[in-house]
């Protein structure tokens, strides 16, 4: 039960949803297509949106070679340990090991440092849809934290600090809107602390999710303006018109699979996946429920025919005929794949008619004349997913707790609350002092939406002036 053993009902629903299968590398997954058709529909999305910011994609090479990766020991430090490595081909050693990418700034910026040379060459804005390896330790979680995962990464350069500032938060708004509006998950905009943000940027902008059940923040997706410290690092130059050499301004962002993860945590009951509507590759199924001698055929007609014509109106919908399964089971068994919407139509429905629409979500049951179908059922999907993304949001609001003190703080942490405190911008003894079996609270980010801090508010932790206010959690 989701209540009683997160864990444990996680795993079990991303299998029995038919989302995720094992493979025997322990943090490597199979992607199954109920899975991967959520991919697509926000790849669909964000790859269109993209491509309106005259954004190009392109395919950078898998393997970095060692000599580069170790080019920006600043950036890597924290993250060498997770790097993959290749050492043989066959039976024989390779001359110098070579790394599977971790992320591609160092498979992308020489060519940066080619291809730029004038004012002209800018703004660089390229993106790939690539796989990325990062041999973590911690305890592997499907779509959540694995080995192998699926990403988009952004990669862009300008001539001026302000076309950067500015693109950074562009793409953060998709993100948002991926979350907001197709995952009907609520996410919280704001600016990673100078200890959390990736360390080879100027700064760092995110999304943030939070799981109620179990009081613990998700990254949700990151945008980095990373200034100028890989130009100055890959000499990424170009001649302004009065004819000096500049270097570029940057920035890299991504969203991963782990949107599909946090999607299943905040949605997911006790009866299996609950898919928000705008990402579900079946939006509408349609169950006959023939009655011994009628007229079974009669019924599968029926069927066929609201598929059609709720396919002919945009809907995404499947009827499911397999005569070895009983009706009772179809339905328990889509309710467990999440689909939010079930047309029963049986011998009563044929003769007026009329089909019975059941909502999973509510379990609302009504009938609903042939001739309005499409009309009724598309408005019942936007009501379905407004819906999820209310409850929600009211949901991840009562999870969050405003404190001063330090008590109140450590209290609000035991309450798995995601909690926003007025701080001094000095991370490291918050971290130390709530090390726990649980794991230590970190900084989540600071909203971009600021509440008003009076002046001589006091840090929840050092006692200190307060500058801004911050959210703070367990996290994954
Ligand atoms: O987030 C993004 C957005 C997409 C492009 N890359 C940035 C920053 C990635 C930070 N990172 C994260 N894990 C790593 C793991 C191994 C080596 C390097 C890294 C590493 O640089």
């Amino acid at each position: 039960m989701k209540d009683d053993n997160f864990g444990e009902w996680y795993s079990e629903v991303v299998v029995n949803g038919e989302m995720i299968e094992y493979h025997d590398i322990s943090g490597c997954y199979i992607l199954r297509p109920w899975a991967m058709s959520i991919w697509e529909v926000m790849q669909t999305f964000f790859d269109a949106e993209i491509k309106k910011m005259k954004i190009k994609n392109c395919y950078f090479s898998l393997f970095v070679s060692s000599g580069v990766l170790q080019k920006e020991k600043d950036h890597i430090e924290g993250f060498a340990p997770e790097v993959a490595w290749m050492t043989k081909a066959g039976d024989s050693d390779l001359e110098m090991p070579i790394a599977i990418r971790p992320t591609s700034e160092t498979v992308m910026y020489p060519y940066f440092s080619e291809r730029i040379r004038e004012l002209g060459d800018l703004p660089l804005r390229l993106n790939q849809w690539c796989n990325v390896v990062r041999w973590e330790f911690s305890n592997p979680t499907p779509f959540i934290r694995s080995r192998e995962f699926l990403w988009q990464e952004g990669h862009t350069a300008f001539a001026t600090k302000e076309e950067a500032d500015t693109e950074v938060l562009d793409i953060l708004e998709l993100y948002r809107r991926i979350y907001e509006e197709f995952l009907a998950v609520p996410v919280i905009k704001g600016k990673k602390s100078e200890h959390e943000k990736f360390a080879g940027g100027l700064y760092t902008t995110t999304v943030e999710a939070f799981v109620s059940n179990t009081g613990r923040g998700v990254q949700g997706a990151t945008s980095h303006c990373l200034g100028q410290n890989f130009a100055e690092m890959f000499q990424i130059n170009f001649e302004t018109e009065e004819g000096e050499e500049s270097m570029v301004w940057q920035n890299s962002w991504a969203y991963t699979t782990r949107t599909i993860g946090v999607m299943i945590m905040v949605h997911g009951d006790d009866k299996g996946l609950v898919m928000p509507p705008k990402v579900a590759s079946v939006q509408v199924i349609v169950i006959p429920v023939p009655y011994k001698d009628a007229n079974s055929q009669g019924i599968f007609d029926a069927c066929a025919a609201t598929v059609k014509s709720l396919e002919e109106a945009g809907i995404r919908a499947e009827a499911d005929y397999r005569d070895n399964y009983s009706p009772g089971w179809k339905y328990s068994q889509w309710e467990l794949k999440g689909v939010l919407l079930r047309i029963e139509i049986g011998p009563k429905d044929l003769a007026n008619n009329q089909v019975r629409a059941v909502q999973r979500d509510n379990s609302a049951k009504i009938d609903i004349p042939m001739a309005d179908l499409t009309e009724r059922v598309k408005e019942m999907l936007n009501n379905i997913q407004q819906n999820m993304f209310d409850v929600a949001k009211e949901k991840r609001d009562a999870c969050i707790q405003v404190v001063h003190t330090w008590e109140q703080f450590v209290e609000a942490l035991a309450q798995k609350k995601m909690i926003l405190a007025p701080w001094c911008d000095e991370e490291k003894d918050v971290k130390a002092r709530t090390k726990g079996d649980m794991g230590a609270a970190k900084s989540l980010c600071s909203p971009f939406q600021q509440p008003e801090l009076p002046e001589g508010t006091k840090c929840f932790a050092s006692g200190k002036p307060a500058k801004k206010w911050t959210y703070w959690g367990r996290r994954y």
